[in-house]
C-alpha cells in the first residue's frame, strides 16, 4: 500500500516537474501527433500489402495500389523523421531547463548545505538524472505512447481479418509477459545497483582526482587502487547480471515471435488452402504480428526506465526545494566576495614604503562604520555550542586582530560575518544596520576574504583576478598587480597575465598564491578585510614582499586578522581573545599582556619556541 502511495507520489512529483520545463504547448502536441501519425500509417501498410498480394495473385495489379503504397513509406518516413527530431527537441529542451534551474539553485545554495552533501551526489543529480528524464522522455515516452496504439490498431484490424489466427496469436502475449515480467523487475534492480555503484566509483575519481597530492604522499595509491578495482569488479559483476537477463529475454522473445511466426504460417496456410482467408489476408496478418509483439519487447525497459526517470526527478525536486542563500537575489548577481589565498605578513604589520599605491587602486576604505558583534550564539549541529554570547566590535578603519587556542571559533566568527552561516542568537551591525537585513550580495561586495586555503581556479591570472567583476581593464589590473608586489613576477611570464595558474593555483608558489590573493582583494576595493594568517611558512623575502602587499591593501580599511603567531599583531589596535566560543578579554597587546592570563601565556610560549628555533 505505503509503495503504491509512494510511486503515485513520484508520478506526480514527476509530472509537475516536466511541466514546469516544459517547452510551448503546440511543440509537445506536434511531437505527439506526429508519433501517432507516424504509428497509424505504419498500420495501413499491412492492410496495403494485402490489397497488393491480392491484385497480384488475381493478375490484376493495380499502378493506384503501388502509388498510394510508395506514398505511405514515403509519408511514413518523413514523419517519423520529424517526429524524432520534435521529441528530441522537447527532450532536449526540459532537461536544458531543468539544469538551468539546478545550475541557478547550486550555486546559491546555502554553505550548510555543501557541508552536509559531497559535491560529487549534487554534480551527479545535475548531469546524471537530469539525462535519465532525457532519455526517458526521448527514447520512450513517444515510443511507448506509438507502441499502444500500435497494439491496438493491429488487434482491431486483425480482429477484422480474421478473429481465430488473432486470438492465436495474443495466446502468446500473456505466455511472454509471464516471462518478461518478472525479469523487468530483476533488471531494475540490476540497474539500479549499477547506477549507485558507477555514482561511487565517480565519488572516489572525484575525491583522488582533487587531492591527487595527498594519496601520493600518504602513499595511499594501493589502498585507492584496491577499492577503485573492487568498484570496477562489482560493477562488472552487475554488467553480467544485466547480460545473463538480456540474454534469456533476447532469445526466448526470438523464439515466442518464431513460434508464432510457425503456427501462424502453419495454420494460416491451411485457412488459405480451405478459402477462408486469402493469401492477402495472410501476409497481412504476419506483418501486423510484428507490428504488435516488438512494442511488448519494448515494455520491460520503458517500466525500468520509467522508475530510475521516477528516482531521478525525486531526487531533483529534493534539491529545488532546497532554500537559497537570498532568496531575493535569484537574478545573475555577481560572486562579489573574494575568498582568497592565505595572506598575512609574518612579522609587525607596519611600514609606509607601500602606502601611496593603495590610492591609484581604491577608495572604499574611506568608510569607517563601525563593525559589531551583540551577544552572538551560534553552533553548527544542536548538540555543540560553538559561539556563545560574542559581543565584540572591529575598529572602523584599524586593525583589529582576534587570537585564541585551536578549534575556538576564530574561522566561524569570520564565516558569519560573511553569511556563510547565520547566528542562532545575537546579531551583527555593521554602521548600526544589521548585516542579515542587507542585500546579501551588496553586503559580500563589501569584503574581502584573504584565506588560509588559498583557493585559486584553474585558468588565467587575469581570470582569477577579476573572478566575479565585469570588464576590469587591464590597467586596473596591472595596478592591483604593482601593488600586490607582483610586478616583477609578471613581468618573468612570457605570457603576462594569461598565463595559466594550474588546477588550484599549482603552478603558483604559496607566496605568488598569496600576492594574488591580495591582488584580487585590492580589485575588489573592499570596506572589510578578512585576513586569516598563514600557516605555511614563508621564506623571508617572500614574507617581506607579502607583508608590503599587505601594508596597501589594510590601509584604511576595517580589518580583522586571525593570528596564529602573535609577533604580527602585536601593533594590532584591538586584540580580542576568544576562549572555548567566549570573549574572555579584548584590548591592546600591553594591555593584555598585563591583565590577561592565556595572552600573556600565549606570548610567553612563543617567545620561548621563537628563542630555541633561533638557538
Ligand atoms: N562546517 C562545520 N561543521 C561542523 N563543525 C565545524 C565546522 N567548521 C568548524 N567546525 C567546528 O567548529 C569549531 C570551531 O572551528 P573554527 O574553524 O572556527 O576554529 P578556529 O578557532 O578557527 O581554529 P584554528 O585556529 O585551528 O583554525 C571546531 O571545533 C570545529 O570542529
Amino acid at each position: 500500500m505505503k509503495k503504491k502511495e509512494e510511486i503515485s507520489l513520484d508520478v506526480k512529483g514527476f509530472l509537475s516537474l516536466i511541466r514546469s520545463h516544459s517547452p510551448a504547448k503546440w511543440i509537445i502536441a506536434a511531437a505527439v501527433l506526429l508519433g501517432i501519425g507516424e504509428t497509424l500509417l505504419s498500420l495501413l501498410v499491412p492492410l496495403m500489402t494485402k490489397t497488393l498480394v491480392e491484385q497480384m495473385s488475381a493478375s490484376a495489379l493495380e499502378t493506384m495500389t503501388i502509388v498510394l503504397l510508395g506514398s505511405v513509406f514515403i509519408v511514413q518516413t518523413a514523419m517519423s523523421g520529424f517526429s524524432v527530431y520534435t521529441m528530441s527537441y522537447v527532450g532536449e529542451y526540459i532537461v536544458s531547463s531543468m539544469r538551468r534551474q539546478l545550475w541557478e539553485r547550486v550555486i546559491r545554495l546555502p554553505v550548510p548545505f555543501f557541508d552536509n552533501n559531497t559535491s560529487g551526489e549534487t554534480m551527479s543529480r545535475v548531469t546524471n538524472d537530469t539525462n535519465v528524464i532525457k532519455e526517458f522522455i526521448i527514447g520512450h515516452v513517444i515510443s511507448f505512447l506509438g507502441g499502444i496504439i500500435s497494439v491496438i490498431g493491429g488487434v482491431s484490424i486483425l480482429l477484422y481479418i480474421d478473429w481465430r489466427m488473432t486470438l492465436l496469436m495474443l495466446a502468446a502475449v500473456p505466455a511472454a509477459l509471464l516471462v518478461l515480467w518478472p525479469l523487468g523487475s530483476k533488471m531494475f534492480s540490476v540497474s539500479k545497483a549499477m547506477q549507485d555503484e558507477t555514482a561511487l566509483l565517480q565519488g572516489d575519481l572525484g575525491r583522488v582526482l582533487t587531492e591527487i597530492r595527498l594519496v601520493k604522499a600518504s602513499l595511499a595509491e594501493k589502498v585507492e587502487e584496491r577499492q577503485g578495482s573492487g568498484r570496477i569488479a562489482s560493477l562488472f559483476r552487475f554488467g553480467l547480471k544485466e547480460a545473463k537477463i538480456m540474454s534469456i529475454v533476447t532469445p526466448l522473445m526470438m523464439t515466442v515471435m518464431l513460434l508464432v511466426l510457425v503456427v501462424l504460417i502453419g495454420y494460416g496456410g491451411v485457412r488459405v488452402a480451405q478459402g477462408q482467408i486469402t493469401s492477402g489476408d495472410l501476409v497481412a496478418i504476419i506483418l501486423l504480428m510484428f507490428q504488435i509483439v516488438m512494442p511488448f519487447t519494448q515494455m520491460a525497459s520503458f517500466f525500468t526506465q520509467f522508475q530510475k526517470a521516477m528516482g531521478a526527478s525525486n531526487r531533483i525536486l529534493e534539491l529545488l526545494k532546497e532554500e537559497t542563500e537570498d532568496g531575493a537575489s535569484m537574478s545573475s548577481c555577481r560572486a562579489a566576495n573574494a575568498v582568497i589565498g592565505n595572506a598575512m605578513p609574518s612579522q609587525q604589520l607596519s611600514g609606509n614604503n607601500q602606502l601611496e599605491r593603495s590610492s591609484a587602486i581604491g577608495t572604499a576604505g574611506q568608510h569607517r562604520a563601525e563593525l559589531a558583534f551583540h551577544n552572538v550564539s551560534f553552533s553548527y549541529t544542536p548538540d555543540r555550542p560553538i559561539l556563545q554570547n560574542v559581543s565584540l566590535s572591529a575598529v572602523p578603519g584599524g586593525m583589529t586582530a582576534i587570537v585564541g587556542p585551536s578549534g575556538t571559533g576564530k574561522t566561524t566568527l569570520f564565516s558569519l560575518i560573511e553569511r556563510f552561516y547565520l547566528p542562532g542568537q545575537g546579531n551583527i551591525r555593521y554602521g548600526g544596520e544589521a548585516i542579515s537585513s542587507m542585500p546579501l550580495e551588496q553586503w559580500r561586495s563589501r569584503i574581502a576574504y584573504v584565506s588560509q586555503e588559498s583557493p585559486m581556479m584553474a585558468g588565467s591570472i587575469r581570470h582569477n583576478l577579476t573572478y566575479g567583476l565585469d570588464g576590469v581593464p587591464d590597467s586596473k589590473v596591472r595596478d592591483a598587480i604593482a601593488g600586490a608586489n607582483l610586478s616583477e613576477f609578471l613581468d618573468t611570464l612570457p605570457e603576462g597575465l594569461d598565463t595559466e595558474v594550474g588546477e588550484r593555483g599549482v603552478k603558483l608558489s604559496g607566496g605568488q598564491r598569496q600576492r594574488l590573493a591580495i591582488a584580487r582583494a585590492l580589485l575588489r576595493d573592499p570596506e572589510i578585510l578578512l585576513l586569516d594568517e598563514a600557516t605555511a611558512h614563508l621564506d623571508s623575502g617572500s614574507e617581506k614582499l607579502v607583508q608590503d602587499a599587505l601594508q596597501v591593501l589594510m590601509k584604511d580599511r576595517t580589518t580583522l586578522v586571525i593570528a596564529h603567531r602573535l609577533a604580527t599583531i602585536s601593533n594590532a589596535d584591538r586584540i580580542i581573545v576568544l576562549e572555548n566560543g567566549e570573549v574572555s578579554g579584548q584590548g591592546t597587546h600591553m594591555e593584555l599582556l598585563q591583565s590577561h592570563e592565556l595572552y600573556a601565556k600565549l606570548v610567553h610560549q612563543q617567545f620561548i619556541d621563537n628563542e630555541v628555533l633561533q638557538a
